[in-house]
C-alpha cells in the first residue's frame, strides 16, 4: 500500500483569494511579522494582534475551496472508500479552513487554527465564535488571557510526532504552494528523502526547497493538483 504525505502551503488558497505571505502583496507586506506573528508582538500589543486575527477570521467565510482543496479531498475519500489502495496523510501549515470545506477529513494544521482560541490561564482550548479582544472572557474560567490557537515563531508546531512518524515511513512526498523558508516544514523533504520516499513539488514558481526534489512541476495549483491525484 502506497504511503502518501502531501504538505500545504499558503499558496493551495492563493486562488481561492487568500493572501500569500511571502508574495508580492503577501500578508508580510501588510503586517509586520514581530507584530502579529511572535509572542513577543502579544505581549507587547495583543489588541493590534487579536484585530489582525479578527480581520482573517471575518474575510474567510467570503472565500471558498478552490479545485486543489477539492482533489485533494477527493483523494482523501477515494482511499477511504478503498477505490485507491493508499495512506494519505494531508499536513497543512494553512490556518485557514478550506480543506475541511472542501471535504478532507483529517488535515492535520501543524500551525493552528483560525477557528481556535487557546487560554493562557486555564489552558482550555475554545471553539472561536465571536471576535476576540484582550478582555474577551475565557468561558470556562472568566479570566482574559485568551489567544488565538495559532502557532507563531519561535513556538513548537503542533503534532510534530504524528508528522515524523508519516514522513520517515512515506513512499511519496508532496509539497504544495509553499516557498520552503519556514522550518520545519522546510525540512520535511529531507526526511522524506531519507526514507527514500519520492519527493514532488508543485509551485507556481521556483521555491528555497526546489533542488531539494525529485521532480518540480510549476504552476498554479488549481492545474497541478487535480493533474497530480488524477
Ligand atoms: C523565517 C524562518 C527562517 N524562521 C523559521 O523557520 C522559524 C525559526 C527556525 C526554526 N528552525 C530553523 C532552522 C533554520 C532557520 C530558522 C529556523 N521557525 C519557527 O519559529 C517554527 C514555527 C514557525 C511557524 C510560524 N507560523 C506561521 N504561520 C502561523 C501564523 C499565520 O498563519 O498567520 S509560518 C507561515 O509562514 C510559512 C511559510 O508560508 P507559506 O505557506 O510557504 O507561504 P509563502 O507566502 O511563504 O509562499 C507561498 C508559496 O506559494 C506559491 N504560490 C503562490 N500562488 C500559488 C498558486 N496559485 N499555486 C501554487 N503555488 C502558489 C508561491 O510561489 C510561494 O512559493 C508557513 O508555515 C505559514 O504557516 N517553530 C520552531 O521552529 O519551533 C522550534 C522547533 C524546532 C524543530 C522542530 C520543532 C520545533
Amino acid at each position: 500500500m502506497k504511503k502518501i504525505v502531501v504538505l500545504t502551503g499558503a499558496g493551495v488558497s492563493k486562488e481561492s483569494g487568500l493572501d500569500t505571505f511571502r508574495d508580492a502583496n503577501g500578508i508580510w507586506a501588510k503586517y509586520n511579522m514581530e507584530d502579529v506573528c511572535t509572542p513577543e508582538g502579544f505581549r507587547r500589543n495583543p489588541q493590534k494582534l487579536h484585530e489582525f486575527y479578527n480581520k482573517l477570521r471575518q474575510d474567510l467565510p467570503n472565500v471558498h475551496p478552490n479545485a486543489a482543496h477539492i482533489a485533494l479531498a477527493e483523494l482523501g475519500n477515494a482511499i477511504e472508500r478503498k477505490q485507491i489502495e493508499a495512506q494519505l496523510t494531508l499536513i497543512t501549515q494553512n490556518i485557514d479552513d478550506l480543506h475541511e470545506r472542501a471535504g478532507s477529513k483529517h488535515p492535520i494544521h501543524m500551525h493552528g487554527d483560525l477557528y481556535q482560541l487557546w487560554c493562557c490561564g486555564c489552558d482550555a482550548k475554545l471553539e472561536w465564535h465571536q471576535a476576540c479582544f484582550i478582555d474577551t472572557p475565557c468561558p470556562s474560567c472568566g479570566q482574559n488571557k485568551l489567544r488565538p490557537d495559532i502557532v507563531w515563531f519561535g513556538e513548537m508546531p503542533y503534532d510534530m510526532d504524528k508528522i515524523q512518524t508519516a514522513l520517515l515511513s512515506c513512499d511519496i512526498f508532496v509539497s504544495i504552494g509553499t516557498s520552503g523558508v519556514v522550518y520545519p516544514a522546510a525540512g520535511f523533504v529531507q526526511m522524506a528523502s531519507s526514507a527514500h520516499a519520492k519527493t514532488i513539488e508543485l509551485n507556481l514558481e521556483i521555491s528555497a526547497g526546489t533542488s531539494l526534489f525529485n521532480e518540480s512541476f510549476l504552476g498554479p495549483a488549481t492545474q497541478l493538483v487535480p493533474q497530480f491525484v488524477e
